[in-house]
């Protein structure tokens, strides 16, 4: 009989052809802008659309209801603006479904809980690597603990927040699929392997553009604070500001990356 790991999650496949392909299913679009920005706030999102007289370009159709896609104006240019859904495997197939659109390269902003003290609500965070507690991206590389970022992407969105005089800390995020699994001795031993916030799609849309080889970088900023005694929640989700700031922010970023890596049309 054949030996199998322990949990399928390790038994990586290299095939690279599977049998729904997003290219199949998905027409590339001339008119979908290739700088792409992917949120996880869709209060926000809401207003970048209205403020920059953007439009709903596509709804991508999802058994739980369809998601829509925007273009929203930004320095006089366009970028392709998509919230995206919480978690690791949902996250993963709509960034996949935008790469068939033909968007080629990716910011994404998000919150994230902070595991420093110095991260206080809305200090930002560059991650640069990931610690894969997830599973989606175990179909997508081969099972590690941690996945890189994208360095070119990296240098952009570090160059951004840097011209922008913009504050930030740089480092590792933890991706989790149980946010209500984030136990005290989880925590600690994240914090010990170097992770500063924990999120729940980091690591998973960093595999998938690594697996198709477009740049994605990511900032996200301190939102709960999980340092203390109990969790404090911090109101981390009505911070409107640095929601919408982060959103122009991903924008400018990812105009840039467009330019730097020679993906523009
Ligand atoms: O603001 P976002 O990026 O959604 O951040 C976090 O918050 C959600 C969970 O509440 C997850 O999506 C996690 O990644
Ligand atoms: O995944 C997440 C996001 C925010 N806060 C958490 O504790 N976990």
């Amino acid at each position: 009989m054949t030996e199998r790991p322990v949990s399928p999650l390790l038994e990586f496949d290299h095939d690279r052809e599977a049998f729904i392909s997003p290219s199949a299913l998905i027409t590339p679009r001339d008119d979908v802008p290739r700088a792409c920005v992917l949120t996880w706030f869709r209060d926000a999102a809401d207003r970048a659309v209205e403020e920059t007289h953007g439009r709903r370009i596509m709804q991508l159709r999802w058994e739980d209801g369809p998601r829509p896609v925007y273009e929203i104006n930004h320095e006089g240019r366009q970028v392709t603006l998509a919230p995206m859904p919480v978690g690791a495997a949902p996250a993963a197939s709509m960034l996949e479904e935008l790469i068939a659109l033909g968007c080629r390269s990716f910011i994404a902003c998000g919150g994230a809980g902070a595991l420093r003290p110095d991260l206080t609500l809305g200090h930002l965070v560059l991650v640069t690597s990931a610690l894969r507690d997830e599973g989606a991206s175990h179909h997508y590389l081969p099972p590690a603990r941690t996945l890189d970022s994208d360095p070119v992407a990296v240098d952009v969105l570090r160059a951004t927040l840097t011209d922008l005089s913009l504050p930030f800390a740089e480092g590792r995020a933890w991706t989790t699929d149980g946010i209500y699994r984030e136990t005290p001795g989880r925590i600690a031993a994240r914090v010990e392997e170097g992770c500063l916030t924990v999120d729940m799609e980091a690591s998973a849309v960093a595999a998938v553009a690594r697996f198709r080889g477009v740049p994605l970088a990511q900032v996200l900023y301190g939102g709960d604070d999980l340092t203390g005694e109990v969790w404090d929640e911090r109101g981390w989700q009505d911070n409107h500001e640095v929601r919408d700031r982060l959103i122009r922010v991903a924008a400018t970023a990812a105009l840039r990356l467009e330019g730097a890596t020679g993906q523009g049309r």
